[in-house]
């Protein structure tokens, strides 16, 4: 048998981040960044004032009270976007609005709070719009230092800085300093394609009344969507059943649209074991046992010309599932260009919450599915409590998990408030 450790890392050696593509932002988003980009010019672009106010000289205002305010002409207004931009002389303002470019003479910006806004009365409480008959006075009622509410031309990124460096994730606030710095692209590596493909003549697909000795295709649904939830593009295909070539058949059909592979089922020791009789080493899968319950029996390997990885999970809704985190789901992240610290679910010590103690096989690592409850602020550890039982069908337990109790193979009870380790699948 092999061990977890083992089958992963045999995984992780065998796949490799997807050649970088260049795409527009928005299909960019999430993807792990291929390029170092550099900040063209700088950010901001020009000199632009922070508040809605009054450009001005400083000396202009230098002493200004309430009581004894700076009486200044207003030339005109700045908007944000304008590109003709009055000059300030002595004795002159101008209305300038956030984000509008500062016009040359002016050295300060004071916000419209500090003036009478132009109306002759006491301290304004906003601008007047656009429209509104005003005074060509302003009086402003406090001083203002050189470079009062202006941000500078480059002081959020100077040209020639590192924006973001390869590697990086593309979030929401990396997406808006790409399109910030001006870029309508990135280099990145994309999702992989992930085609989910269950196998069994005993499913039926949900939505279909089921016939004697029938059940509903669960795997592929569960399957396809934790591969989007990994970051894949993800297809799930029509189930097939029990019979090697027609397998065969679809696999060929699908390793057109796939960088992934995932099939379900037909892996253990019975005698219509279709994925294991379809592949075999000649194929590129190689069948293993693992020293782990659930998840025991898997297939892996690369298939076709293209040398995609396959992943032959167990057809056990629970054991699919937890093969699926454990292997398939850092495969789809290092081939999506994720650094190899940040391939795995978050493990925690956890204290087990249980009534009874928990039994687990002897040279078997068991995931037990479970509850997490994390600690209070300043204590340590969280517990975590198991929902439903060991066995591998128990997919109604298993919606009710946000966690995987971990049992080494070596503990074969693990007894309530022992600390043990726990897989958090957020
Ligand atoms: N004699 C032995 N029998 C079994 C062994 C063993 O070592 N010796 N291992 C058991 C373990 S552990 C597992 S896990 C399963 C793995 O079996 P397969 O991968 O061959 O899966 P199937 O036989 O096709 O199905 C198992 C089980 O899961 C249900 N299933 C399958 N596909 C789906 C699906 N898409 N959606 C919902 N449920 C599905 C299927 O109906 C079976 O009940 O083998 C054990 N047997
Ligand atoms: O190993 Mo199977 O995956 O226990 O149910």
């Amino acid at each position: 048998m092999w061990s977890v450790e083992e089958h992963l890392a045999d995984v992780l050696r065998a796949v490799r981040p997807l050649a970088p593509l260049e795409l527009p932002l928005l299909d960019a988003s999430g993807c792990v960044l291929a390029e170092d980009v550099t900040v063209p010019a700088p950010l901001p672009p020009f000199d632009n004032s922070s508040m809605d106010g009054y450009a001005v000289r400083t000396a202009d205002v230098e002493g200004a009270s309430e009581e004894f305010p700076a009486t200044l002409t207003v030339i005109g207004d700045v908007a944000a976007g304008a590109g003709v931009l009055p000059t300030v002389g002595p004795g002159q303002a101008a209305r300038i609005m956030t984000g509008a470019p500062v016009p040359p003479g002016a050295q300060a910006v004071v916000p419209v709070e500090w003036t009478d806004g132009g109306l002759g009365g006491g301290p304004a409480d906003a601008m007047a719009p656009a429209s509104t008959p005003h005074g060509a006075e302003v009086r402003v009622h406090r001083p203002a230092t050189a470079g009062a509410h202006i941000r500078s031309r480059g002081s959020d990124a100077a040209a020639g800085t590192l924006a973001l460096r390869e590697g990086t994730v593309l979030g929401p606030p990396q997406l808006g300093l790409l399109a910030a710095v001006g870029r309508a692209t990135a280099t990145v590596t994309p999702r992989p394609r992930a085609v989910v493909l269950s196998t069994g003549s005993e499913l039926a697909a949900p939505g279909q009344r089921l016939a004697p000795g029938q059940i509903h295709d669960s795997n592929s649904y569960m399957l396809t969507a934790a591969a989007q939830a990994a970051g894949a593009v993800a297809y799930r295909a029509t189930a097939v059943a029990d019979d090697a070539a027609t397998l065969r058949a679809a696999l060929e059909d699908q390793l057109a649209r796939a960088d992934l592979v995932i099939t379900s089922g037909g892996v253990s020791v019975g005698a219509y074991d279709v994925v294991k009789e379809a592949l075999d080493l000649e194929s590129g899968v190689e069948f293993r046992r693992l020293a782990m319950q659930p998840g025991k029996p898997q297939g892996f390997g690369l298939i076709g010309g293209g040398r995609v990885p396959l992943f032959a999970l167990p057809g056990n809704p629970v054991s699919s599932f937890v093969s699926f985190e454990l292997f398939v789901r850092p495969a789809l992240r290092a081939m999506a260009g994720h650094a190899p610290g940040t391939l795995h679910r978050p493990r925690v010590t956890a204290r087990l919450a249980a009534e009874a103690p928990v039994r687990s096989p002897a040279g078997r690592r068991q995931f037990l599915r479970g509850t997490y409850l994390p600690p209070a602020p300043g204590a340590a550890p969280g517990s975590v409590r198991p929902v439903g039982g060991s066995g591998s069908h128990l997919i109604a337990a298993l919606a009710q998990a946000d966690a995987l109790i971990e049992i080494p193979e070596n503990v074969t009870e693990a007894a309530p408030g022992d600390e043990l380790t726990v897989l958090l699948l957020g």
